[in-house]
């Protein structure tokens, strides 16, 4: 079921939620919802699963306008951050129950339902876990309950809300690798909210990055990251260095640093801030001919094949950078206490003056 938004407004009294969002989500899609903090994904897929009356502006699924259709009958599933299993049933019942409840010329028979909740929790890797009750199970496997209990209905649409925002970071990791694979195997379209970066970049096919109430930009995960819309969009997937200077056409400086760049004309001379990805460059011990940025180091975290240092520029700026290089090449380098390193870039985002972005450009 395919699901488009068209011109949503909403507004809570005098507070505007969310503003002319218009969206497409194909037949199958795991599309995530990612913003920060009151940017409005809630509000929007409580709008889409009926539980909230926009404005203005009209929700389809395939080509049946929804918009005033009650909850109960848009045939969505839905999963929220707090489990709200039912304490007194068990993982089976709890699977069951909107099966049991629908009214009796729609309910299957008793042999079928059983069935039906037993292929669930297959799906969901609990059928060992069918007899237990929710205080029995961690919060992972009470998670892939709520999913099972969501999808006992077959609804066409599933809506997770931050479905997986009170675990820990590993089963948080196990759990949304599952959900990529459950959604394989099961003919649904999926909507879920994130504030998670890694989360929703690793999950969905298509996120739909929100700010202030607004569709900042839709696209593959790939897509916003390597083609940000905007300043806000760049900013906000992932962790940056700002380093701010000035250029004269040909090199950018700050202090004693300088790093030649060729901006294709695109950026005039005077102030230029460059945005640096932790990942986009390398440390050595001596500058290179286009780039003479020194740093000293002043810590360093290993996690995996990944070091992540924090240094600090040696004369040109008092903010620490953050640098990821992987384990071999930061044992190659080994420097000692208080030596001086020196930043190469191998990309930089320009930030124009008037807080847009400009080219991406290469040291050279
Ligand atoms: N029922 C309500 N009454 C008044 N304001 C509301 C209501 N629901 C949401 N809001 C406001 O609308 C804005 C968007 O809220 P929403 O929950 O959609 O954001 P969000 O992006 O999901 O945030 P979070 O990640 O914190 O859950 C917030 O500023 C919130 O305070």
């Amino acid at each position: 079921m395919s699901i488009r938004v068209e011109s949503i407004r909403k507004t809570f009294g005098a507070f505007t939620a969310l503003e002319d969002i218009n969206l497409d989500v194909a037949r199958g899609g795991l599309v995530g919802l990612l913003g920060p903090s009151g940017s409005g994904k809630t509000t929007l897929l409580r709008i889409i699963a009926g539980l909230e009356k926009p404005d203005r502006g009209r929700v389809f699924f395939h080509d049946r306008d929804v918009t005033t259709l009650d909850a109960r009958r848009r045939r969505v599933g839905f999963v929220f951050q707090q489990y709200a299993l039912f304490r007194h049933l068990t993982v089976a019942d709890n699977v069951a129950f909107g099966l049991r409840m629908l009214p009796r010329a729609e309910r299957p028979p008793r042999d079928a339902i059983r069935a039906r909740v037993r292929e669930l929790l297959e799906l969901v890797q609990m059928d060992t876990m069918a007899g237990r009750y929710p205080a029995q199970l961690s919060g992972g496997q009470k998670q892939r309950v709520a999913l099972a209990r969501a999808l006992a209905l077959k609804p066409e649409v599933l809506l997770l809300d931050e479905p997986f925002g009170a675990l820990d970071a590993k089963v948080r990791k196990e759990l949304r690798r599952w959900l990529r694979h459950l959604h394989e195997q099961i003919d649904v379209t999926s909507l879920f909210v994130t504030h998670d970066q890694e989360e929703a970049m690793e999950v969905s096919d298509q996120v739909v990055v929100m700010s202030q109430g607004r569709v900042e930009q839709v696209g593959s995960p790939v897509e916003v990251y390597e083609h940000p819309a905007s300043r806000f969009v760049f900013d906000f997937l992932g962790h940056i260095n700002a380093l701010e200077g000035h250029y004269d056409g040909t090199t950018w400086r700050a202090g004693d640093a300088s790093l030649r760049l060729d901006t294709h004309g695109a950026c005039p001379d005077g102030a230029l801030t460059l945005y640096l990805r932790p990942h986009e460059a390398t440390l050595s011990h001596a500058p290179d001919e286009h780039a003479h940025l020194p740093v000293k180091l002043v810590a360093r975290s290993v996690f995996g094949g990944t070091v992540t240092l924090e240094l600090a520029p040696r004369g040109w700026g008092d903010q620490v950078l953050e640098v990821e290089l992987d384990r071999d090449t930061w044992q190659a380098l080994s420097p000692g206490r208080d030596d001086t390193l020196y930043l190469l870039p191998r990309a930089l985002q320009t930030v124009t003056c008037d807080g847009d972005l400009g080219p991406r450009v290469r040291p050279g």
